[in-house]
Parts: C-alpha cells; structure tokens; sequence
C-alpha cells in the first residue's frame, strides 16, 4: 500500500500530446477510476505509471519517492506496480497455483499466500485447474489474486472486465472491488465505462484530451460536475434553456432553485443542467406539472428511460424507477414536475 501522486504530468508521442499536464493523487488503500473517452490518455497514464513509458514533464511520487520525472525513470521492475490487463494475462501452461505464486518468492509462497488471496477474489479450491478450464470472469479474479499476491505497493487494473458479458462484468467488478478492498490495495482502474466507474471506485478522475478535468467521490462527480463536458459524458444529461432571474432558472419545465458551478455567475440567457432522476412524471391533471409527450421508452430492467417532448418542443428525459407498474404509451400525454435544484456553469454547453 502506497499514495500514489502524478503532479504535471506530459508525454507526447511526436505530434500527439497524449498528457497534457495531468494531476492525480491516489491515496493509500483507495481504488480510483481513470474515467475517459477512447483517446483521453488513460492508457498513456497508466503505462507511466508502471514505467512503461517516460515522462517528457512532471514528476510521479510512489510514497514520496520519485519514480519517474524527465530524465529519471525508475524501471517497471523496481517500482514492483503489479498491472491486470485487460485479458489474456495468465500463463496457460500453468495451474492456477502456478500462475498465482509467479511473483512470490519460495518464502511467501509457503506461508499460505497463494490460497488467501484466491479466496480474497471468490476462488478457494481452485488451485489446481488449469486457466482454459476457467470462464472468463474466473480467469480475471485469477490475474487479479496473481496481482495481489506480492503485496504491491499499487495496483493498476487496465480495463480488466471488458471482455466480459453484461451480467458477468458486475458480479466480477464487486468482487474484484471488495477484494482490493479487503486486501487493502491502492488501486488504479482505467475505463470508459461511466457506469462501471461510479459503481466500483472510491474516487473518480474524469479525464478529457490529456487532463484529469474533474476528480472526487462518484456521487460528487455525478451530482456537481466540474463543466458541461463531464455532465454530459458522466451519467445522463438533460439541458433546458433558462432564464436566470432572482436566483432561480426559469425554464420551459416551470422556474427552479438554481445552483451555479464556476467562478463566473452564469450568462443571464443560458441553459441549465438537469439529471433525467429529478424530473417526476405524474398524471397531466396534477398540480403544477407541465405537459409532454411520450416519444419513446427505452426499458433497462430495473428502471427506465422516457424521452419526452414538451409543447414548446423541448425534449427531455425522465427515469421511472417502476417501470413494470408504468404504462406510458408512447405518444400519449404525461405532466412533468421537477425535483431539486438544477445546475448551471458559468463555463458554456457544448457536446462531447
Ligand atoms: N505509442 C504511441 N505512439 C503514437 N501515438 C500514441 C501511442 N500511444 C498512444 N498514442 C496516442 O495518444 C493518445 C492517447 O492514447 P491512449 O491510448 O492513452 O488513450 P486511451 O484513453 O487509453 O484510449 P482507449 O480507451 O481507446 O484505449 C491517442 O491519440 C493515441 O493515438
């Protein structure tokens, strides 16, 4: 277990700047999601990290000491940062004994290692297979336990459930999570999977074309989003025009409490951020609900999403967490009502 601090951090690759001064601090026993778009530089962060790569500037402090800095780069080998990639990390011509005790010297190999951290990642008893009579999820808990098992000082895990189906990626996610948790690892996961990332990390860090944009607990990140990019590649956005006037947002969703993220108050003439939870749907009688029309209703099991269209032609979304138990047809008519603030930045919209 180590804290773990990249402080202005670049690399380029000839023209390619693929860091642009990134900062991150992860501290000691927490597992932080790298959260970022295809191309962000997430891998590139990581290959820094382990060494892989040398940094053109900036510095990275692994418990205070410096592993790499332009002109320094302590080798992967001594910096002893174990990485889970993203498949096909195991030794097929090894027992899952073998594959496990691969960094562990004779010493710690007989001390009862090996069987303790396969038990950490749910796979007690599976000494002896070997990995092509795995799934693929048990492989990864496998090459997770191989991970572990050295005790080092950071471990950094590069996408490790893509390769994985749906229902599968979630249970191996907790796992894996309650498993460095439980073996007090400091960790590094990098996705592009915001859901994935919300779900598993202590501390989210949004990155966005070469730098760390926005890092913090996954509800923070979620609820207060630095700046319009990360609202809307984090979790679902809904924008509405608004006119700010005595405080509140005036909007074709009636006037709400509006809370202002940025040093600048927000243009007077703008849009505000609104996430599809706190838009309620009711019947189109109820008191103080707005009209709209169903246009579609995208079913995602536990809960759904509703596309909506006002009569001023504003379209929204709105989650229905009873979605059995709902019967908007689409085209039918629903009132809507807002809950809670909605957001504005003082920085403008635009897409990612
Ligand atoms: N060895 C390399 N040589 C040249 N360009 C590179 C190299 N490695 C990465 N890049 C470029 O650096 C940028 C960042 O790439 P990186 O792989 O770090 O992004 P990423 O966020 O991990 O993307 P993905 O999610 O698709 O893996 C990209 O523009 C990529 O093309």
């Amino acid at each position: 277990m180590a804290e773990l601090r990249v402080t202005a951090v670049h690399k380029s690759f000839g023209e390619v700047r693929a860091l642009r001064g990134v900062d991150l601090t992860v501290r000691s026993g927490t597992l932080t999601a790298v959260l970022g778009p295809s191309g962000s530089g997430k891998t590139t962060l990581l290959r820094c990290i382990a060494g892989f790569e040398a940094v053109d500037a900036g510095e990275i402090r692994l418990d205070g000491h410096r592993i790499a800095a332009p002109g320094r780069t302590v080798p992967p080998e001594r910096r002893r940062i174990a990485v889970v990639p993203q498949e096909g990390a195991l030794f097929p011509h090894l027992l899952v004994r073998g594959n496990v005790a691969y960094g562990l010297d004779r010493r710690a190999r007989r001390t009862g290692r090996i069987e303790s951290v396969l038990a950490l990642v749910g796979l007690a008893g599976f000494e002896n297979r070997m990995p092509h009579h795995l799934s693929g999820g048990q492989q990864q808990r496998v090459a997770v336990a191989r991970a572990l098992a050295p005790h080092p000082p950071v471990v950094l895990l590069d996408e490790p459930f893509s390769a994985l189906d749906a229902g599968l990626r979630a249970e191996v996610r907790q796992d894996v999570r309650s498993a460095l948790h439980s073996d007090g690892a400091t960790a590094v996961l990098v996705t592009h999977d915001q859901a994935e990332a919300l779900s598993i990390a202590d501390e989210v860090a949004v990155m966005h074309d070469g730098r760390i944009v926005q890092s913090g607990p996954p509800d923070l990140v979620y609820s207060a989003p630095a700046d319009p990019w990360v609202a809307d590649f984090v979790g679902e956005a809904v924008w509405l025009p608004a006119e700010m006037t005595g405080g509140r947002a005036h909007t074709p969703l009636g006037p709400m409490p509006v809370v202002t993220t940025g040093h600048r108050p927000p243009t007077r003439a703008g849009e505000v951020l609104l996430r599809p939870e706190q838009i309620e749907v009711v019947a189109p009688v109820a008191p103080a609900a707005v009209t709209a029309t169903v246009v579609r209703r995208d079913f995602q099991g536990h809960d759904a999403l509703l596309a909506l269209r006002l009569t001023d032609g504003t379209a929204v979304v709105a989650r229905i967490f009873d979605p059995a138990s709902v019967h908007h047809v689409i085209g039918g008519e629903v009132g809507l009502r807002v809950r809670g603030a909605a957001r504005a930045f003082s920085s403008p919209h635009r897409t990612p």
